[in-house]
């Protein structure tokens, strides 16, 4: 038996920092970038003396990165015998996966497979798409052009290229480990949340083949929610800290309004270390998980697009920590900036919201006012709108660029106030640019912010042109666009889809 399961990345549209705390909410898309995770047993015969064992065996492979790790796994503590970590996130999701398997599994026949599953052995295979990693220095390299076409003529699940030691810390001393050039989608929570999922489904915790009549309260989605609680844990533990967890709820449930989990609920795993696991997840499963995740995604005739000005990187960490130093030092100023970034933010979501609901309602006007639109720069949508609703459709597309607007002004303050680049000079350019070009809804940096990527929200067939601009002035326009889906259990190896899409195009050429 062999289970794949895959995760999409995300990108945070609005809610960076604020989001950190609750009742505050960040509106996060996922992405046709996804990491699949295939587990598979290491031997399919058992010894007769195979039910005396106390340990059984995780062989980790990981073909971007050429790499292979095998582990010995405590069956009684679920544990992995680690000597040096060679992927943390990987090695806690399998902890988690297999301690709550434990846990959840009571029933006689399930017990008897799961103790029989886990004594053949695990194999996990993992893939994440080209879409997470930058190849921008390699295609300036072969002096290519900055093209969405050379990214698609990539081979898929490409070997990984890793960022060059100077830039990454040899600089300051440290001896550290290369880091994998990033764009920053969120390939750790991807990663985890697939792995995780993979293995509760091959050891019988979840059964996620009916993940289509998912809501919450019903069979599926109870599934959906332990496999979060599971990813979200593993996820933290592995981080070393407890961040606000959008781009592990984006990885599970898909696109949606996002707000975090009390983090008190991760004290005890995080207490533990994640040492013992069955204390640990026993705790974790019975906690009530108070995070949010309502149904957001993009309106009909809109598209995201993400750019790689490769003006250089961005940490998270350190622009957080930033921010709340600010916070502490002039809470005055801070409470007032982020007051009027939740307003702006929610204001941007409802207009969202509004014209979901409006091409849902009317769909004729709406479709043929985009699409007019996507032709225009913004100061002549309104005089395109030649109906009652077509003005009310143009209206609260102008209500959510301005409120958008706003986000990125006290963004930038909140850099500038915090002395860090959440909204750089360079950043404010491009993005500026972008927001005057024609169809253009929303330019913006995504989540912390910083050097790293940009999106755009783009309306009707527009993402073509804007894409060619970018290329012209030095932005990589990369090939990631928003999927709402969350996890997913796949039919077959992605690597083997691929090479039959490819012979299927042979075929037709
Ligand atoms: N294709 C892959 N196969 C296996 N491990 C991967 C792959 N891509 C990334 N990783 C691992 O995933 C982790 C990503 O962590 P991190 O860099 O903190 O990600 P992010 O900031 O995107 O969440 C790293 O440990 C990296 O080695
Ligand atoms: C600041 C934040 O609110 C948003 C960060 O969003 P990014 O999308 O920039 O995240 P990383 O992938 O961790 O770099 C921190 C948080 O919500 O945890």
């Amino acid at each position: 038996m062999e289970v794949v399961a895959s995760a999409p990345g995300k990108v945070l549209v609005a809610g960076g920092y604020l989001v950190l705390e609750r009742p505050n909410a960040g509106l996060v898309l996922s992405t046709s970038a996804r990491f699949y995770a295939i587990v598979r047993p290491l031997r399919d015969e058992l010894s007769h003396d195979s039910w005396a064992w106390a340990w059984s065996d995780v062989k980790v492979t990981s073909p971007q990165l050429s790499r292979e790790a095998t582990y010995k796994l405590s069956l009684k503590k679920s544990t992995l015998q680690l000597t040096e970590s060679a992927n943390p996130f990987v090695e806690q999701a399998v902890q988690f996966s297999v301690a709550a398997a434990k846990v959840t599994v009571t029933d006689k026949e399930g017990k008897e497979a799961l103790d029989k599953l886990l004594l053949q052995g695990l194999h996990i295979t993992i893939l994440g798409c080209n879409d997470f990693y930058s190849y921008r220095n390699q295609i300036e390299a072969r002096g290519l052009p900055l093209t969405p076409e050379v990214l698609l003529s990539l081979p898929p699940f490409c070997s990984i290229t890793f960022n060059s030691e100077v830039a990454n810390g040899t600089m300051t001393g440290e001896k550290c480990k290369p880091e994998v050039a990033k764009t920053g989608l969120g390939s750790s929570a991807a990663m985890t949340t697939s792995v995780v999922a993979a293995l509760l489904h091959y050891l019988g915790a979840v059964n996620l083949s009916c993940l289509g009549q998912s809501s919450s309260g019903s069979a599926a989605g109870r599934d959906l929610d332990l496999l979060h609680a599971i990813a979200q844990s593993a996820h933290c533990i592995a981080q070393g800290k407890i961040g606000s967890g959008f781009d592990v709820s984006a990885a599970v449930y898909g696109s949606q309004r996002y707000t975090r989990f009390s983090p008190e609920i991760l004290s005890s795993a995080q207490v533990t270390g994640g040492h013992c696991m069955s204390d640990a997840v026993a705790d974790i499963v019975t906690r009530s998980w108070d995070h949010e995740k309502d149904k957001f995604s993009l309106p009909p005739l809109m598209s995201l697009l993400l750019g790689e000005p490769g003006t250089g990187g961005s940490s998270t960490p350190s622009m957080v920590g930033s921010v709340k130093q600010w916070q502490k030092s002039d809470p005055q100023k801070s409470k007032d900036t982020w007051t009027k970034l939740g307003i702006a933010n929610s204001m941007l979501e409802n207009q969202l919201r509004n014209l979901s609901k409006l091409a849902e309602d009317h769909w004729e006007p709406y479709e043929s006012v985009l699409r007019s639109c996507s032709r225009l720069m913004c100061s002549k949508w309104t005089e395109v709108a030649t109906s009652q609703h077509q003005e009310l459709i143009v209206r609260s597309l102008l209500v959510a660029r301005d409120a958008f607007l706003e986000i990125r002004l006290h963004m930038r303050e909140m850099g500038i106030a915090a002395g860090v680049p959440i909204e750089p000079e360079s950043q404010t350019q491009l993005l500026d640019a972008t927001m005057n070009m024609e169809g253009v809804l929303l330019a913006g940096v995504p989540g912390a912010g910083g050097f790293d990527a940009v999106f755009s929200v783009i309306l009707g067939d527009a993402s073509d042109a804007v894409a060619k601009a970018w290329t012209s002035s030095g932005v990589l326009p990369l090939l990631v666009r928003e999927d709402p889906h969350g996890v997913s259990l796949e039919a077959c190896d992605p690597r083997t889809r691929e090479v039959s899409a490819a012979v299927s195009s042979i075929q037709i050429n």
